[in-house]
Protein backbone atom coordinates (compact mmCIF):
# COMPACT_ATOMS: atom_id res chain seq x y z
CA UNK A 1 0.00 0.00 0.00
CA UNK A 2 1.73 3.37 -0.90
CA UNK A 3 1.80 6.27 1.92
CA UNK A 4 -0.05 9.03 1.02
CA UNK A 5 2.12 12.25 3.25
CA UNK A 6 0.25 15.39 3.78
CA UNK A 7 2.17 18.59 3.73
CA UNK A 8 1.39 22.16 4.49
CA UNK A 9 3.46 24.95 3.20
CA UNK A 10 4.79 28.06 5.60
CA UNK A 11 5.27 30.62 3.50
CA UNK A 12 3.11 28.93 0.66
CA UNK A 13 2.86 33.23 -1.34
CA UNK A 14 6.84 33.17 -1.52
CA UNK A 15 8.57 32.44 -4.05
CA UNK A 16 9.71 29.15 -3.09
CA UNK A 17 6.61 28.10 -1.45
CA UNK A 18 4.67 28.94 -4.82
CA UNK A 19 7.16 26.46 -6.79
CA UNK A 20 7.05 24.08 -3.57
CA UNK A 21 2.97 23.82 -4.53
CA UNK A 22 4.20 24.01 -8.47
CA UNK A 23 6.03 20.24 -8.22
CA UNK A 24 4.21 18.61 -5.29
CA UNK A 25 0.90 18.85 -7.40
CA UNK A 26 2.85 16.12 -9.71
CA UNK A 27 4.48 13.70 -6.56
CA UNK A 28 2.77 10.71 -6.45
CA UNK A 29 2.69 10.23 -2.36
CA UNK A 30 1.73 13.86 -1.29
CA UNK A 31 -1.04 15.79 -0.76
CA UNK A 32 -0.51 19.34 -0.22
CA UNK A 33 -3.22 19.96 2.44
CA UNK A 34 -2.52 23.23 3.85
CA UNK A 35 -1.24 26.90 1.88
CA UNK A 36 -0.25 29.28 4.85
CA UNK A 37 -0.08 32.71 5.18
CA UNK A 38 1.14 35.03 7.87
CA UNK A 39 -0.87 38.30 6.16
CA UNK A 40 -3.28 36.86 3.96
CA UNK A 41 -5.31 33.90 5.88
CA UNK A 42 -8.44 33.46 4.94
CA UNK A 43 -7.81 34.35 1.25
CA UNK A 44 -8.24 31.70 -1.66
CA UNK A 45 -4.15 31.36 -2.65
CA UNK A 46 -5.60 31.50 -6.26
CA UNK A 47 -6.72 35.29 -5.71
CA UNK A 48 -3.46 36.16 -5.78
CA UNK A 49 -1.60 33.48 -7.72
CA UNK A 50 -4.14 33.63 -10.84
CA UNK A 51 -1.74 30.54 -12.10
CA UNK A 52 -3.24 28.41 -9.62
CA UNK A 53 -6.78 28.89 -10.99
CA UNK A 54 -9.18 25.40 -10.88
CA UNK A 55 -5.77 24.09 -9.53
CA UNK A 56 -5.90 25.15 -6.20
CA UNK A 57 -9.39 25.88 -4.82
CA UNK A 58 -8.65 26.26 -1.28
CA UNK A 59 -7.75 29.40 1.03
CA UNK A 60 -4.88 30.47 2.97
CA UNK A 61 -4.68 28.94 6.68
CA UNK A 62 -3.28 30.96 9.36
CA UNK A 63 0.60 29.87 10.94
CA UNK A 64 -1.09 27.33 13.91
CA UNK A 65 1.04 24.77 14.54
CA UNK A 66 -2.18 22.82 16.11
CA UNK A 67 -4.39 23.64 13.23
CA UNK A 68 -1.44 22.33 10.72
CA UNK A 69 -0.90 19.26 13.15
CA UNK A 70 -4.65 18.45 12.61
CA UNK A 71 -4.12 19.16 8.87
CA UNK A 72 0.01 17.75 7.92
CA UNK A 73 2.36 15.14 8.75
CA UNK A 74 5.39 17.43 7.26
CA UNK A 75 5.55 21.22 7.11
CA UNK A 76 7.95 22.79 4.94
CA UNK A 77 8.81 26.28 5.68
CA UNK A 78 10.09 28.84 3.28
CA UNK A 79 10.16 32.49 5.01
CA UNK A 80 12.40 35.08 5.53
CA UNK A 81 15.58 34.57 7.83
CA UNK A 82 14.51 34.62 11.68
CA UNK A 83 10.82 33.06 11.34
CA UNK A 84 11.59 29.42 11.06
CA UNK A 85 13.73 29.40 14.22
CA UNK A 86 11.03 30.58 16.09
CA UNK A 87 8.09 28.18 14.64
CA UNK A 88 10.37 24.88 14.53
CA UNK A 89 10.20 24.00 18.29
CA UNK A 90 6.28 24.43 18.18
CA UNK A 91 6.18 21.91 14.57
CA UNK A 92 8.07 19.50 16.45
CA UNK A 93 6.44 19.42 19.90
CA UNK A 94 3.22 18.89 17.80
CA UNK A 95 4.84 15.90 16.36
CA UNK A 96 5.05 16.93 12.90
CA UNK A 97 8.39 16.87 10.36
CA UNK A 98 10.07 20.05 9.67
CA UNK A 99 12.12 21.05 6.74
CA UNK A 100 13.07 24.37 6.60
CA UNK A 101 14.46 25.90 3.22
CA UNK A 102 15.43 29.38 4.96
CA UNK A 103 18.93 29.85 5.86
CA UNK A 104 18.04 29.34 9.98
CA UNK A 105 19.35 25.84 10.80
CA UNK A 106 21.96 25.74 8.59
CA UNK A 107 24.87 27.13 10.94
CA UNK A 108 25.84 25.02 13.84
CA UNK A 109 27.52 27.78 15.59
CA UNK A 110 25.11 30.19 16.50
CA UNK A 111 27.74 33.36 16.92
CA UNK A 112 28.35 32.46 13.02
CA UNK A 113 24.23 33.28 12.52
CA UNK A 114 24.25 36.04 14.40
CA UNK A 115 27.25 37.36 12.61
CA UNK A 116 26.40 36.60 9.04
CA UNK A 117 22.19 37.14 9.23
CA UNK A 118 22.19 39.92 11.78
CA UNK A 119 19.65 37.92 13.72
CA UNK A 120 18.79 35.98 17.02
CA UNK A 121 19.86 32.01 16.15
CA UNK A 122 17.65 29.76 16.55
CA UNK A 123 18.25 27.21 20.00
CA UNK A 124 21.41 25.29 20.24
CA UNK A 125 19.34 21.60 20.71
CA UNK A 126 17.30 22.37 17.24
CA UNK A 127 20.83 23.38 15.65
CA UNK A 128 22.26 19.82 16.51
CA UNK A 129 19.17 18.12 15.29
CA UNK A 130 19.27 19.88 12.31
CA UNK A 131 20.41 17.81 9.13
CA UNK A 132 21.70 19.57 6.71
CA UNK A 133 20.20 18.34 3.62
CA UNK A 134 22.65 18.29 0.69
CA UNK A 135 21.40 15.20 -0.65
CA UNK A 136 23.98 14.21 -2.71
CA UNK A 137 26.62 14.54 0.25
CA UNK A 138 24.87 14.20 3.51
CA UNK A 139 22.13 12.04 2.21
CA UNK A 140 22.37 8.99 4.48
CA UNK A 141 22.19 11.21 7.48
CA UNK A 142 18.77 12.77 5.62
CA UNK A 143 17.14 9.35 6.19
CA UNK A 144 14.69 8.78 9.19
CA UNK A 145 15.33 12.69 9.96
CA UNK A 146 12.50 14.84 11.71
CA UNK A 147 14.02 18.11 10.85
CA UNK A 148 16.12 19.13 7.65
CA UNK A 149 17.80 21.99 6.80
CA UNK A 150 17.61 23.02 2.89
CA UNK A 151 21.07 24.04 1.92
CA UNK A 152 21.29 27.51 0.14
CA UNK A 153 21.12 27.88 -3.61
CA UNK A 154 24.43 29.40 -3.98
CA UNK A 155 25.77 26.62 -1.60
CA UNK A 156 24.35 24.23 -3.43
CA UNK A 157 25.50 24.57 -6.75
CA UNK A 158 28.92 25.76 -5.12
CA UNK A 159 29.42 22.42 -3.00
CA UNK A 160 28.04 20.18 -5.70
CA UNK A 161 31.12 21.68 -7.88
CA UNK A 162 33.71 21.22 -5.03
CA UNK A 163 33.02 18.50 -2.88
CA UNK A 164 34.39 15.47 -4.90
CA UNK A 165 37.55 17.40 -5.57
CA UNK A 166 38.23 18.34 -2.06
CA UNK A 167 37.69 14.78 -0.60
CA UNK A 168 39.64 13.64 -3.07
CA UNK A 169 42.67 16.11 -2.41
CA UNK A 170 42.85 16.69 -6.50
CA UNK A 171 42.94 20.64 -5.59
CA UNK A 172 44.26 23.05 -2.53
CA UNK A 173 41.01 23.72 -0.58
CA UNK A 174 42.98 27.09 0.71
CA UNK A 175 43.12 28.25 -3.27
CA UNK A 176 39.30 28.13 -4.16
CA UNK A 177 37.71 31.50 -5.13
CA UNK A 178 33.88 31.49 -6.18
CA UNK A 179 32.27 33.47 -8.92
CA UNK A 180 28.58 32.88 -8.44
CA UNK A 181 25.72 34.76 -10.92
CA UNK A 182 21.88 34.66 -10.33
CA UNK A 183 18.53 35.02 -11.45
CA UNK A 184 16.33 37.44 -9.51
CA UNK A 185 14.08 35.40 -8.52
CA UNK A 186 16.84 34.28 -5.83
CA UNK A 187 15.88 37.57 -4.22
CA UNK A 188 12.19 36.22 -3.24
CA UNK A 189 9.06 37.91 -4.33
CA UNK A 190 8.95 41.49 -2.22
CA UNK A 191 10.03 43.89 -3.94
CA UNK A 192 13.16 46.51 -2.89
CA UNK A 193 15.36 48.80 -5.05
CA UNK A 194 17.82 46.81 -6.01
CA UNK A 195 15.84 44.20 -7.63
CA UNK A 196 12.93 46.21 -9.67
CA UNK A 197 13.50 46.10 -13.19
CA UNK A 198 15.15 49.38 -14.47
CA UNK A 199 17.66 48.24 -11.76
CA UNK A 200 18.01 44.84 -12.91
CA UNK A 201 17.65 44.59 -16.48
CA UNK A 202 20.36 45.19 -18.94
CA UNK A 203 22.68 45.54 -15.62
CA UNK A 204 25.33 43.00 -13.63
CA UNK A 205 26.57 43.93 -10.63
CA UNK A 206 28.43 42.03 -7.69
CA UNK A 207 26.91 42.33 -4.06
CA UNK A 208 27.53 41.84 -0.62
CA UNK A 209 31.34 41.18 -1.59
CA UNK A 210 32.84 39.02 1.56
CA UNK A 211 30.10 39.76 3.29
CA UNK A 212 27.23 37.19 1.72
CA UNK A 213 25.31 34.59 4.61
CA UNK A 214 26.48 31.82 2.60
CA UNK A 215 29.85 32.25 3.06
CA UNK A 216 30.03 30.55 6.66
CA UNK A 217 27.45 28.00 5.08
CA UNK A 218 29.70 26.88 2.09
CA UNK A 219 32.88 26.64 4.59
CA UNK A 220 31.40 24.61 7.17
CA UNK A 221 30.62 22.00 4.28
CA UNK A 222 34.16 22.53 2.70
CA UNK A 223 35.73 22.38 6.38
CA UNK A 224 33.84 19.04 7.32
CA UNK A 225 35.20 17.82 4.10
CA UNK A 226 38.50 18.42 3.90
CA UNK A 227 39.03 17.95 7.65
CA UNK A 228 40.27 21.28 8.35
CA UNK A 229 39.09 24.70 8.64
CA UNK A 230 38.52 26.24 4.84
CA UNK A 231 37.79 30.00 4.32
CA UNK A 232 36.94 30.89 0.67
CA UNK A 233 36.43 33.98 -1.66
CA UNK A 234 33.04 33.78 -2.46
CA UNK A 235 31.01 36.62 -4.88
CA UNK A 236 27.60 36.57 -5.89
CA UNK A 237 26.67 39.06 -9.46
CA UNK A 238 22.72 40.05 -9.81
CA UNK A 239 21.86 38.64 -13.48
CA UNK A 240 18.82 39.89 -15.52
CA UNK A 241 17.10 36.71 -15.92
CA UNK A 242 14.73 35.58 -13.68
CA UNK A 243 16.08 31.56 -12.81
CA UNK A 244 19.12 30.25 -12.51
CA UNK A 245 22.83 30.57 -11.08
CA UNK A 246 26.14 29.31 -11.56
CA UNK A 247 28.60 29.14 -9.44
CA UNK A 248 32.39 29.46 -11.35
CA UNK A 249 34.74 28.20 -8.99
CA UNK A 250 38.86 28.19 -9.80
CA UNK A 251 41.31 26.31 -7.16
CA UNK A 252 45.15 25.11 -8.09
CA UNK A 253 45.35 21.42 -8.37
CA UNK A 254 47.89 19.85 -6.58
CA UNK A 255 49.06 17.53 -9.12
CA UNK A 256 48.80 17.58 -13.19
CA UNK A 257 45.59 16.48 -13.36
CA UNK A 258 43.40 16.27 -16.60
CA UNK A 259 40.20 17.00 -17.38
CA UNK A 260 39.55 13.52 -17.92
CA UNK A 261 40.40 12.90 -14.07
CA UNK A 262 37.54 15.06 -13.22
CA UNK A 263 35.71 13.56 -15.25
CA UNK A 264 35.70 10.30 -14.05
CA UNK A 265 36.11 11.68 -10.29
CA UNK A 266 32.85 13.49 -10.31
CA UNK A 267 31.16 10.24 -12.15
CA UNK A 268 32.05 8.07 -9.87
CA UNK A 269 31.32 10.12 -7.11
CA UNK A 270 27.82 10.69 -8.08
CA UNK A 271 27.03 7.49 -9.59
CA UNK A 272 23.83 6.26 -8.65
CA UNK A 273 22.45 10.16 -7.99
CA UNK A 274 20.03 10.83 -10.37
CA UNK A 275 20.17 14.55 -10.07
CA UNK A 276 23.89 15.14 -10.84
CA UNK A 277 25.02 15.23 -14.27
CA UNK A 278 28.47 15.87 -15.45
CA UNK A 279 29.25 16.88 -18.92
CA UNK A 280 31.66 15.38 -20.96
CA UNK A 281 35.43 16.80 -21.76
CA UNK A 282 35.15 20.41 -22.85
CA UNK A 283 31.30 21.15 -22.54
CA UNK A 284 30.18 23.27 -19.63
CA UNK A 285 26.53 23.91 -18.83
CA UNK A 286 24.82 26.55 -19.10
CA UNK A 287 21.49 27.92 -16.68
CA UNK A 288 18.82 27.25 -19.70
CA UNK A 289 19.90 23.73 -19.48
CA UNK A 290 18.76 22.83 -16.30
CA UNK A 291 15.80 25.49 -16.06
CA UNK A 292 12.72 24.35 -14.18
CA UNK A 293 14.41 20.85 -13.37
CA UNK A 294 16.40 19.53 -10.29
CA UNK A 295 19.47 18.87 -11.89
CA UNK A 296 22.69 20.37 -11.37
CA UNK A 297 25.08 20.52 -14.35
CA UNK A 298 28.97 20.05 -13.74
CA UNK A 299 31.65 21.03 -16.24
CA UNK A 300 35.41 20.95 -16.16
CA UNK A 301 38.41 23.09 -17.68
CA UNK A 302 41.66 22.15 -16.27
CA UNK A 303 44.76 24.47 -17.32
CA UNK A 304 48.36 23.12 -17.27
CA UNK A 305 50.06 26.64 -17.70
CA UNK A 306 48.42 27.42 -14.24
CA UNK A 307 47.99 24.15 -13.11
CA UNK A 308 44.55 25.51 -12.22
CA UNK A 309 41.28 24.10 -12.58
CA UNK A 310 38.12 25.83 -13.36
CA UNK A 311 34.79 24.18 -12.75
CA UNK A 312 31.30 25.47 -13.48
CA UNK A 313 28.21 24.36 -11.94
CA UNK A 314 24.57 25.45 -12.68
CA UNK A 315 21.25 24.81 -10.80
CA UNK A 316 17.70 26.31 -11.09
CA UNK A 317 18.30 28.45 -7.38
CA UNK A 318 13.67 27.75 -7.35
CA UNK A 319 13.87 24.09 -7.77
CA UNK A 320 17.75 21.94 -7.11
CA UNK A 321 18.08 25.35 -4.89
CA UNK A 322 15.26 25.31 -2.84
CA UNK A 323 11.71 23.48 -3.43
CA UNK A 324 13.04 20.49 -5.71
CA UNK A 325 15.75 19.78 -3.45
CA UNK A 326 13.15 20.28 -0.39
CA UNK A 327 11.27 17.63 -1.92
CA UNK A 328 14.44 15.46 -2.50
CA UNK A 329 15.08 15.61 1.35
CA UNK A 330 11.26 14.50 1.62
CA UNK A 331 11.96 12.03 -0.25
CA UNK A 332 14.89 10.40 1.49
CA UNK A 333 13.04 11.00 5.05
CA UNK A 334 10.67 8.86 3.87
CA UNK A 335 12.82 6.28 2.74
CA UNK A 336 11.24 6.56 -0.73
CA UNK A 337 13.00 7.03 -4.10
CA UNK A 338 14.99 10.34 -4.06
CA UNK A 339 13.63 10.99 -7.72
CA UNK A 340 9.97 10.36 -6.83
CA UNK A 341 7.83 13.40 -8.39
CA UNK A 342 10.96 15.48 -9.27
CA UNK A 343 11.96 13.84 -12.99
CA UNK A 344 11.14 16.65 -14.68
CA UNK A 345 12.63 17.70 -18.26
CA UNK A 346 14.34 20.95 -18.28
CA UNK A 347 12.17 23.72 -19.72
CA UNK A 348 14.22 25.01 -23.34
CA UNK A 349 14.74 27.19 -24.88
N1 LIG B 1 14.27 32.45 -3.79
C1 LIG B 1 15.22 31.52 -3.83
O1 LIG B 1 15.77 31.21 -4.90
C2 LIG B 1 15.64 30.82 -2.58
C3 LIG B 1 15.20 31.20 -1.34
N2 LIG B 1 15.66 30.56 -0.21
C4 LIG B 1 15.21 30.95 1.11
O2 LIG B 1 13.87 30.49 1.27
C5 LIG B 1 13.12 31.41 2.04
C6 LIG B 1 11.93 31.89 1.22
O3 LIG B 1 12.43 32.56 0.08
P1 LIG B 1 11.47 33.15 -1.03
O4 LIG B 1 10.31 32.27 -1.25
O5 LIG B 1 12.32 33.53 -2.14
O6 LIG B 1 10.96 34.48 -0.27
P2 LIG B 1 9.71 35.38 -0.58
O7 LIG B 1 10.03 36.71 -0.03
O8 LIG B 1 9.29 35.24 -1.98
O9 LIG B 1 8.56 34.70 0.34
C7 LIG B 1 8.66 34.59 1.72
C8 LIG B 1 7.25 34.36 2.28
O10 LIG B 1 7.36 34.24 3.70
C9 LIG B 1 6.13 34.67 4.29
N3 LIG B 1 6.42 35.30 5.58
C10 LIG B 1 7.04 36.47 5.80
N4 LIG B 1 7.13 36.72 7.11
C11 LIG B 1 6.52 35.68 7.75
C12 LIG B 1 6.28 35.33 9.11
N5 LIG B 1 6.68 36.14 10.10
N6 LIG B 1 5.64 34.19 9.39
C13 LIG B 1 5.23 33.36 8.39
N7 LIG B 1 5.43 33.62 7.08
C14 LIG B 1 6.07 34.76 6.76
C15 LIG B 1 5.53 35.68 3.32
O11 LIG B 1 4.20 35.30 3.06
P3 LIG B 1 2.94 35.80 3.91
O12 LIG B 1 3.06 37.29 4.07
O13 LIG B 1 1.80 35.39 3.03
O14 LIG B 1 3.02 35.05 5.20
C16 LIG B 1 6.32 35.52 2.03
O15 LIG B 1 5.50 35.25 0.91
C17 LIG B 1 14.08 32.53 2.42
O16 LIG B 1 14.65 32.26 3.68
C18 LIG B 1 15.13 32.44 1.33
O17 LIG B 1 16.32 33.00 1.75
C19 LIG B 1 16.50 29.50 -0.28
C20 LIG B 1 16.94 29.05 -1.50
C21 LIG B 1 16.57 29.69 -2.73
C1 LIG C 1 19.65 37.06 -5.92
C2 LIG C 1 19.65 37.11 -4.42
O1 LIG C 1 19.52 38.16 -3.81
N1 LIG C 1 19.80 35.95 -3.80
C3 LIG C 1 19.79 35.86 -2.37
C4 LIG C 1 19.71 34.42 -1.97
C5 LIG C 1 18.96 34.35 -0.69
C6 LIG C 1 18.91 33.04 -0.05
O2 LIG C 1 18.71 32.00 -0.60
O3 LIG C 1 19.10 33.16 1.25
P1 LIG C 1 19.28 32.09 2.36
O4 LIG C 1 19.98 30.97 1.73
O5 LIG C 1 20.10 32.78 3.35
O6 LIG C 1 17.95 31.67 2.81
C7 LIG C 1 21.06 36.47 -1.77
O7 LIG C 1 22.06 36.52 -2.45
O8 LIG C 1 21.03 36.83 -0.58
Amino acid sequence: MSTVVRAAIIGSTGYGGVELIRLLAGHPQVEVTSVVSSSSAGAPIAEGFPHLNEIRTDLLDDVDPALLKSKADVVFIATPAGVASKITPLLLAEGLKVIDISGDHRLKDRSEYETWYKKEPAAQEYLDQAVFGLCEVYGESVRGADLISNPGCFPTATLLGLVPAVKAGLIDPASIIIDAKSGVSGAGRGVSLGNHYSEVNENFKAYKINKHQHIPEIEQVLSDIAGKKVVTTFTTHLVPMTRGIMSTMYASMTGNHTNEDFISLYRNYYEGRPFVRIRQNGVWPATKEVSGSNYCDIGFAVDPRTNRVTIVSVIDNLVKGAAGQAIQNLNLMMGWDESLGLRFVPVYP
